[in-house]
């Protein structure tokens, strides 16, 4: 029989952006040694000649996997975002071709949380003022424009896993905290949320932004919501560099009107440290600018790199898609002795009928089978006798509206 599984030595590996140590332990653990592992991420032409023969590819936030890229990625299976946000993938187009996105949807939150907090204390009282002018030799000691966070009014903006592990934080150092989501969300604590943005930024001294990147968030914060904002308050923001309008905050802050800013993603950052950080923010030294790291610690860097090559490892070796993306979710048993057939496919009407005629009209049993269907495509997953893998995966690859079929031994 042909060896239709690939042999794990030939599964082609592309690690960017230097995820953790840990990412490649796991995957070595698990048996997978053809991996490139580079430190930084790539630009698009360079990116399409190194994905061409991936099977498998690991990003954080910076590499942009467009359709382009995808159309460049013939042989790829599944993407690694070892990372939380995903917006920096073209989901849609990664669906298209039955290439399954895993990412970390929580190895980080703490992170970005506990840094959003020590900037709030350092904002309030003034402090990377301070630093700055002692840093070139003046002294200022004073108290003026300078608070404690106890009693403070903090409104968050996108009440996700940040947005609430922030709240709780928070709260626990007395501060007052409402919050803005489009989804009506159960306050933790003693949070509650406000109907608009308007009425947030309106009572507001610390504004916090903890949303996606998406359509509706892209430059939802603009001149019309800096005027909205409280004088004398803070604006944070460590969820995307495309959800703050810069120049408008640029404006916003040579007016005074603010305390000070934290900003830790921009609309266009460096591709590596070897980059210059180019920003209107540069001039204010009430603003602290960090270089997009507030899930840049060691403890969520390791865990990230653990969680995602585990994922990738898991459908690699067996087809589970739990905690995908894009995919239908399918959690799978072991298949000792027998081949398993994963078939992904577009969700119209008759696939899974013809799918089974396959087997009835072969004289195949099945042995197990796990259907999951989302809007835009099914994946099922059908364990055979191993004596009728190879037959079956011929067979079902000329099934109406399939995307793509593999078996694993
Ligand atoms: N600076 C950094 O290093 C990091 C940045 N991030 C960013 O933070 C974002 C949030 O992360 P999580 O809290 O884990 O996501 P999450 O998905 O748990 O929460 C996002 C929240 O925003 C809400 N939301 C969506 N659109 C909205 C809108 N237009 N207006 C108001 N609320 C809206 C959602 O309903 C949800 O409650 C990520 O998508 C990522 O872009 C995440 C980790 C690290
Ligand atoms: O987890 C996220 O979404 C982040 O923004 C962190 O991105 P990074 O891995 O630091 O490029």
């Amino acid at each position: 029989m042909a060896n239709t599984s690939l042999d794990k030595s030939k599964i082609r590996i592309l690690l960017l952006e230097g995820v953790h140590q840990s990412a490649l332990d796991t995957l070595h653990e698990a048996g997978y040694t053809n991996i490139e592992y580079l430190k930084h991420s790539l630009a698009e032409d360079e990116l399409k000649e190194k994905i061409a023969d991936a099977h498998f590819i690991g990003i954080r936030s910076r590499t942009q996997l467009t359709e382009a890229v995808f159309e460049a990625a013939s042989k790829l299976v599944a993407v690694g975002c070892f990372c939380i946000g995903t917006n920096q993938v073209d989901l849609k187009a990664a669906t298209r071709r039955g290439v399954a996105v895993f990412n970390a949807p929580f190895s980080n939150t703490r992170s970005v949380a506990e840094l959003v907090l020590a900037q709030a204390i350092l904002l309030l009282r003034g402090i990377p003022e301070k630093n700055a002018k002692a840093h070139r030799g003046d002294w200022l000691k004073s108290a003026k424009d300078s608070y404690e966070i106890r009693g403070k009014k903090l409104g968050i903006i996108g009440y996700g896993n940040i947005g609430t592990q922030f709240s709780v934080l928070a709260e626990s150092l007395g501060m007052k905290v409402y919050f803005y989501d489009v989804v009506s969300k159960l306050s933790i604590g003693n949070a509650t949320q406000v109907n608009s943005l308007k009425e947030l930024l309106n009572i507001s001294d610390v504004v916090s932004l903890h949303v996606p990147e998406t359509p509706a968030t892209k430059y939802m914060f603009g001149p019309e919501q800096l005027a909205q904002m409280k004088p004398g308050s803070i604006l944070m923001n460590a969820s995307r560099g495309t959800v703050v309008d810069i120049e408008a905050l640029a404006e916003t802050l040579k007016s005074g009107k603010l305390l000070g800013a934290a900003i830790d993603v921009f609309p266009v950052e460096p591709k590596s440290n070897d980059e210059e950080f180019v920003s209107p923010l540069r001039e204010f030294d009430n603003v602290i600018l960090t270089p997009h790291i507030g899930g840049s610690t060691i403890e969520a860097q390791e865990n990230i790199g653990r969680e995602v090559a585990e994922k990738l490892a898991m459908y690699s070796d067996n087809g589970t898609t739990v905690s995908s993306v894009n995919f239908p979710e399918v959690a799978l048993p072991s298949h000792p002795g027998q081949h398993r057939l994963l078939h992904i496919h577009e969700n119209i009407p008759g696939v899974m009928s013809e799918i089974n005629r396959v087997f009835s009209d072969n004289g195949i049993n099945i042995c197990g089978q796990y259907l999951q269907t989302q809007e835009d495509i099914g994946y099922v997953v059908i364990d055979v006798d191993k004596a009728y893998g190879e037959l079956a995966l011929e067979k079902l690859k000329s099934v109406r509206g399939t995307i793509r079929c593999r078996v694993l031994f």
